[in-house]
Parts: structure tokens; sequence; C-alpha cells
């Protein structure tokens, strides 16, 4: 019982007419779960503190019931835009209408009530965000729901279709930096480590959640599609799963890794393989969205970036709020960049950060074309062919959100990099030598890093973040070819392939003796 005041903390202390108004929040250390506890009419707020914490609810009622017993009202409302609309645009629409594109064909954006978001102080955000790290509560225990007010403020906790995703390692590459780039505050943010293996779970728990509020409102969604490298489809089939929600993914044939193409296979998803690159699926799945009652998945649809805005909330949070020097997060269909931008923005308009750490947007040279707009300084800008890439979720030579990516670079003093098919598997392998396990995207954005580092961009002492964005063993082909030197043109310099040896005691000291001097002489 007395952990009721507790659950209740994250609803109570939103409501501007409670006696507790963030206007009147003390600015210096204050927990919503402290406030509630000692501001509660409940009558167990008199237990002693270790007994309020404690929490069990009813037998009969599962964590879904429990939070529809908790739940009320609030004034906060998100609705879609056009994209970097004219200030006098009226143009809006609600999120239960099914668009993807403004009246004239642009991108459309999530955009939030900030005034009435406004209304509670950054210290207030920060300290509702940070009560509800780590906890199983329903749906607060994820990383991306943690932050429901911010995200789809509107959607009933019931509706919510999520495996706690989020929250996930950030990571002090301690000997990475200072081995190969003499820095001593570098880190990695480990999307990756998700429930699919990578950062799209974070977009399609929001956008299959509003999917499932659409088809309890019978809106005529009957599936929901999407084109995909391999991440996305992971997601969108998991999640859909989950929800028991038909799911429908177009996949470029013989493109995309073992591991991506098993999940949706795994999870039910009807898996169409088109002999086509990534572009062509994404052309296609918008042709057949427009005509179907299928909800498309892909980043196009911007619920998907209120989601994936939270891994950059979340880095500032996993930095006591305080702000990184530089970001650097590896492009494709470039709706991420842009989601990082909004995260950090938002922060920042809302007071909980006082700047935004400069982005860098790192792409794999043979599919570059936000790179080669970069380099035109932003002149115009013209899609590419995709090369094959070992980064083979981000060979996309039309990106979707080019006009997002671009804004973002040019509001966070951005810049943008490459990476060529050696450069990003030696990173690769460099950064697994020290004891990660990364996909070949995030080979790209330490490229880019390695870059920046040389050319005195980024300094030694610059806190430094770089996202992974996807779990290594998604990508184990590209490192067995690596490690067992068996790629054209490539010296593979850092391979280190496994030693044939005879089962005999003899031959087995042999080449452990010879091991453990080369160790030795390096000592
Ligand atoms: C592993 C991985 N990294 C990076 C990206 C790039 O993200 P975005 O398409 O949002 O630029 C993708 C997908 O495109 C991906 O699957
Ligand atoms: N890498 C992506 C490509 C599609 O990106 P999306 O964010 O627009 O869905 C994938 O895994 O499919």
């Amino acid at each position: 019982m007395a952990a009721c005041s507790m659950f209740r903390t994250s609803y109570f202390s939103l409501q501007p007419h409670h006696p507790l108004t963030p206007h009147r929040f003390p600015t210096t250390h204050f927990t919503p779960i402290e406030a509630t506890i000692s501001s509660s009419s409940d009558p167990t707020a008199t237990a002693p503190p270790s007994n309020k914490l404690k929490h069990r609810r009813p037998a009969d009622e599962n964590i879904r019931d429990e939070a529809r017993r908790h739940s009320s009202s609030h004034n906060f409302s998100a609705t879609y835009v056009p994209f970097n609309a004219d200030p006098t645009s009226t143009e809006s629409y609600s999120l239960d209408e099914i668009v993807y594109r403004s009246r004239s064909g642009g991108l459309l954006d999530v955009q939030h009530d900030m005034e009435a978001l406004k209304k509670f102080d950054g210290q207030y955000w920060k300290s509702l965000f940070d009560s509800r790290v780590g906890k199983t509560t329903w749906p607060f225990g994820s990383g991306v729901w943690s932050k429901k007010e911010w995200v789809l403020p509107e959607i009933d906790s019931d509706d919510i279709v999520s495996a706690f995703e989020g929250n996930s390692n950030l990571f002090w590459a301690e000997r990475y930096g200072k081995q190969f780039l003499g820095m001593h505050d570098l880190w990695v943010k480990h999307c990756g480590i998700s429930h699919t293996g990578s950062f799209k779970d974070l977009g399609m728990t929001v956008l299959v959640s509003q999917v499932n509020r659409l088809r309890k409102m019978n809106r005529p969604v009957v599936g929901v599609g999407c084109a995909s490298t391999g991440d996305t489809s992971a997601a969108l089939s998991a999640y859909c799963a989950a929800a028991g929600i038909p799911s429908i993914v177009f996949l470029p044939a013989n493109r995309i890794s073992i591991a991506q193409l098993v999940q949706p296979i795994a999870n039910g998803a009807f898996v169409l393989s088109i002999d086509t690159d990534f572009d062509g699926c994404m052309q296609l799945i918008r042709e057949v969205t427009a005509e179907l009652p299928i909800y498309l998945a892909n980043s196009l649809n911007s619920l998907r970036l209120e989601g994936q805005k939270t891994a950059a909330i979340e880095i500032l949070q996993q930095f006591d709020w305080e702000v990184p020097d530089w970001v650097i997060v590896p492009g494709g269909n470039l709706g991420n960049i842009y989601a990082f931008y909004k995260g950090f923005h938002m922060c920042k308009e809302l007071g909980l950060v006082d700047r935004i750490p400069r982005l860098v947007c790192a792409q794999a040279a043979n599919a570059n074309p936000l790179y080669l707009h970069f380099k035109s300084s932003w002149k115009d800008f013209k899609p590419v062919k995709a090369g094959t890439t070992f980064a083979s979720a981000i060979q996309i030579g039309d990106p979707v959100s080019i006009d997002r990516a671009v804004f973002a670079l040019k509001n966070s003093n951005g810049i943008v990099e490459e990476a060529t098919e050696e450069e990003l598997m030696d990173a690769m392998a460099q950064a697994d030598s020290t004891g990660m396990f990364i996909c070949p995207h995030t080979g790209v954005a330490l490229t880019a890093l390695i870059k920046l580092r040389n050319s005195g961009v980024i300094k030694p002492t610059d806190r430094t973040v770089v996202v992974s964005t996807a779990h290594g063993l998604k990508f184990t082909q590209s490192k067995i070819d690596y490690h067992s030197k068996e790629i054209k043109d490539m010296a593979c310099r850092y391979a280190n392939p496994p030693v044939q040896v005879k089962a005999d005691f003899g031959s087995v000291m042999d080449v452990l003796k010879k091991y453990l001097l080369s160790k030795d002489s390096k000592c």
C-alpha cells in the first residue's frame, strides 16, 4: 500500500492544480517520490520510510491493471505539423489521423504543446525522469515511456506496447579512447543492446503503441509495414507480434544479414524479399501504404522519432544532466540524427540544460549522399545509387529524412564525415579488441571520430559520445570475413584468426610459448 504513493508520484506531481506545483518547487534537490510521500493524504504516508518504498500489488492484478488504477488526467498534448513550418502556418493534424506528409508533400513533425510543458521547470522534469529509471512500473520503467509526457502524452498507458526498451548502457571506452585517440572522456551509447538489437526499438514502441490505439478506435489499420535494411523490420515485427498486430516487411534481397533476416521470420511477419535495394523497397512501401490499410512504420512517419529522441535525453540524464561536447551518429535514412537533435533541443528549451552538443553524422563512403551535400556547402541535394557496404543497414542513397538531417546539423554546428570500407572495418576491429563487440555502423561513427581527432576538430579532453546503433552479434559474418582476411582489396590489419593446432600437449605448448613471448616483448 505504501508504495502506491510512490507509484502515484509521476501522475500526482504532474497535476497543475496539485499543491506542489513546479513553480513552488525548491530549486535544490527535489525528488517527486519524496515530495509525494510527504504531501500525500494517503494515511500510509505516516509509515516508516523503509516501508513506504516497498511495493506489492494485489495478487490478481498485473502491472497494466495497476497502471490503470492509478491513471489520471493532465494537460499535455501533441499534434502533427509540417516540418520546419512557417510560424504563420495553421496546418496541423491529430496524432489519431493517418497522415505521413504535409499538404505540400513535405515531411511532418510531432509538435508538443511546449507552453503546457513549460509550466514545469527543468528541475522538475529532471527529478521526474530520474525517479522512473530502472523500475518495472508500467510503462515508466521503459527508457522511452519514462519520458511519456514528452513523447506521446495523450496515449492511455493501457494501449502501450513496450518491451521496457531504452535505458541502454553508456559505456566508458576507457582503453579504446586512451590507446587509439588519446582521449579520457570517450563514451559509447550502446543503443544496440536492446530488445531486438538496435536503436529501432525506441521508435517502434511508440509507433506500434499508437497503432494499437488506432485499432482499438476502429480506425482502418489492418497491418503495419516497412521497407528495411534489417533493423526496422526486426523491431516492427517484434512489437507487432507482442501486440498481435500483423506486420509486413519489404527487404532488399541478399542485402541484409542472416541474423536480421531471421528476426521478422521468427516473429511471424509477412516477409517479402524483393529484388531491389532499400531505396527501391522504400518506394514500393510508400506506394502500397497509399493504397492499402497498412500503416507505414518507416521514419518518414514522424511518430518513430519521438521514441528515438529519448536516447538523447537519456545521454544527458546518464551524465547527470551535463552536456557532452560531441555526439556522433551513423546516418542512413537520416531520421535518427534529427531525433537526437530534437531530444537535446527539447531539454534546452525546457530548461534541463543550457546548451546542446555538436552533432556529427557519419556515413559509409559507398552510401554518402549527406556527406556530398555537406561538402557542397548544402547546395542542391542529389540522391546517389548506394553501393555495397559492410555497414549494410545504412546502404541508403535517397534518405527520406534529408531535410530533417540538414536542419539538425545546421542548428547544432554539426559536421558530416564518411568512412571507407577499410576504415570502418579497421575501426570496428580495433574497438572490438578493447572489449566492445560493435556493428559496422558504429565502425563508421568511430572512423568519423578518428578523422575529427586527427584534424584537431575534436580535442583530447572533449567529452564525446559515439552512438552505437546495433548489436555486433547481428553482423558476425562481416567480422568472420575480416578476421579470416577474406575481404578482397582489404589488408585486414587487425585480423586475429584462430590458430589451428594438433591435439597434443607439445604442439599446444609450442604455440602458447610463441604467443606469450610475443606478448612479453610488448611489455
Ligand atoms: C544499425 C543502424 N545504424 C544506423 C542507421 C541509420 O539510422 P537512420 O536511418 O535514422 O539515419 C540504421 C538505419 O538506417 C541502422 O539500422
Ligand atoms: N536502417 C533502417 C533503414 C530504414 O530506416 P527507417 O528509420 O526509416 O525505418 C532499417 O533497419 O531498416
